[in-house]
């Protein structure tokens, strides 16, 4: 069976897109992802994102990394699955609702409240979230917030200067995180500006990561390090995130289309 598919980056961070709202697809095998996110033999991606119909929301998104895992969200797939839709939708995640605004080159997306208890992020145990008692090398006293999906984030002098594909790795897997972690290291670029880069759980270095975005100016916001809005620049570029006390999270930025094309589906099944 041939499959189309869709091509698509948010500051680079890439995807495949397939799109089954009206078609649907057989069940995705494991390890599907992880082959089809092969840069040498499949088509390559950071993640693979499925598109199908819902019962509570006019589409529901399922995201897989590049390891095959299937996780809850993506900041930046949810705009460029903005920029595919064409107009404004309320879209089911595993990390719950989320409204996608289309905008001229890209998107803005209302991602949801933050999470900030120490069992909803989750941790292995009970600490505080905005000051964790815990440190690996040169990074410590880290802050945690889910966004639907599972952040820390270390703010440093010079984020350009740790070792992130050396370090997070083991980040991303200690016994401290149940479900693994996306792993965020930021440091002040100007007034309610940050830089950022991230290792991302499942999927590793990525040029930018939309909810490692979100999550990091939310963390700074409460640090009283920043204030709302909040620049945040990527390796692959900019993003504003807006979040007050007690509100949702708002992530605008741009979404590309590269190209389209079809596969077989039995060569990744
Ligand atoms: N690149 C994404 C995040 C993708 C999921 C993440 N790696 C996880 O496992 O939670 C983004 O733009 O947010």
């Amino acid at each position: 069976m041939r499959v189309p598919f869709i091509k698509m980056h948010g500051l680079g961070n890439d995807f495949i897109v397939l799109d089954a709202r009206e078609t649907a697809l057989p069940a995705i095998p494991s390890n599907f992802a992880n082959r089809l996110a092969d840069r040498r033999e499949g088509i390559g991606c950071d993640q693979l994102i499925v598109l199908e119909p819902s019962d509570t929301c006019d589409f529901r998104m399922r995201i897989f990394n590049s390891d095959g895992s299937e996780v809850e969200a993506c900041g930046n797939a949810s705009r460029a699955v903005a920029l595919l839709h064409g107009q404004p939708a309320k879209v089911e995640t595993g990390g719950g609702a989320i409204t996608l605004e289309p905008a001229t080159g890209g998107a803005s997306v209302d991602m949801g409240s933050p999470k900030f208890e120490w069992d909803a992020i989750p941790l292995a145990y009970a600490m505080d979230t905005a000051n964790m008692p815990v440190g690996w090398d040169m990074l410590d006293a880290p802050m945690a917030v889910n966004v639907g999906n599972p952040h820390v984030i270390f703010f440093t002098d010079d984020a350009d200067a740790v070792d992130l594909a050396a370090i997070g790795p083991a980040i991303e897997t200690d016994p401290l995180f149940p479900e693994r972690i996306n792993v965020n290291v930021a440091s002040i670029a100007g007034d309610n500006h940050l830089t950022l880069h991230v290792w991302e759980r499942g999927a590793g270095l990525t040029r930018a990561c939309g909810t490692g975005a979100c999550a990091t100016a939310v963390a700074a916001i409460r640090k009283g390090i920043a204030k709302s809005p909040v620049t945040v620049t990527l390796p692959g570029g900019d993003l504003n995130i807006a979040w007050e006390q007690g509100g949702t999270i708002r992530m605008t930025g741009p979404a590309t289309e590269a190209f389209r094309g079809t596969f077989e589906w039995d060569d990744y099944s």
